[in-house]
């Protein structure tokens, strides 16, 4: 399977159809149609069909498709088989609940490192992920780690941000409101909860889920 071939707007997407399949797996459904799944994942079931279809899947009709061979086709795709390692900086209020988070029994994720400036959290441990000081991110060697979370102050960021490409990591999710400068080969995703719940509000005032498909 070439995954140049698929869509960054389907790439997105996979990570969600996995989780949905692997319920469904658990809870023993051996075959499921793209409208049952549309109405878990709430993505039009056209949309799904074209996104299966990236990854080789094609369904058949009146049958659908086959759960645990999507999966496989989608353990494929998301390296699920391999363990991703992160590493976090800035193990305050959102970094404490981020390594408190099991991510690993989902999306086969691991945060193995953190760290902070703060004297009093260097050298303990949250959940199982011990805390470094922040001087020894620039030393410590991160081979295995491709992605960093950016949970520092905004002051803090784009400094960290700096060190954290000079360690080698190709992908940062910055969940501070800074829009960080980084070299082009860096990918950085922002996530910002108060732009996410600015749009549902607006969602809400402006499209009622109960008006849909009304008379
Ligand atoms: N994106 C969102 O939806 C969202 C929501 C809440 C907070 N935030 C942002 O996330 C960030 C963290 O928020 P918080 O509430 O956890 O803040 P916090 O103040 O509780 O925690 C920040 C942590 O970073 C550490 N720190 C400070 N400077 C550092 C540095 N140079 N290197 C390493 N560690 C450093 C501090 O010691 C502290 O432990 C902020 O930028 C905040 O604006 C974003």
């Amino acid at each position: 399977m070439n995954q140049d071939k698929i869509p960054q707007a389907t790439a997105k997407r996979l990570p969600l159809y996995y989780r949905v399949l692997q319920h469904l797996s658990e809870s023993g459904k051996q075959r499921v149609s793209s409208s049952e799944l549309s109405e878990v994942v709430k993505i039009d079931s056209a949309t799904i069909r074209r996104d299966f279809s990236h990854l080789g899947a094609l369904g058949k009709k009146g049958y659908g498709y086959n759960v645990n061979r999507l999966l496989s086709f989608l353990r494929d795709t998301l390296n699920q088989d391999e363990l991703t390692k992160v590493m976090l900086v800035g193990v305050g209020n959102l970094g404490t609940a981020l390594l408190k988070y099991n991510f690993l029994k989902n999306n086969n994720m691991k945060i193995v490192k953190a760290y902070d400036t703060n004297a009093y959290k260097v050298g303990t441990t949250i959940g199982e992920t011990s805390i470094h000081p922040i001087q020894q991110l620039a030393t410590d060697n991160h081979d295995d780690i491709a992605v960093a979370i950016l949970t520092v102050p905004a002051d803090a960021a784009q400094a960290v941000a700096d060190v954290l490409v000079s360690t080698g990591v190709s992908g940062i999710l910055n969940f501070t409101p800074v829009r960080l400068s980084v070299p082009n080969d860096i990918r950085v995703h922002h996530i910002d909860l108060g732009v996410e719940l600015q749009t549902l509000v607006y969602f809400l005032n402006n499209y009622p889920l109960k008006d849909q498909g009304g008379e």
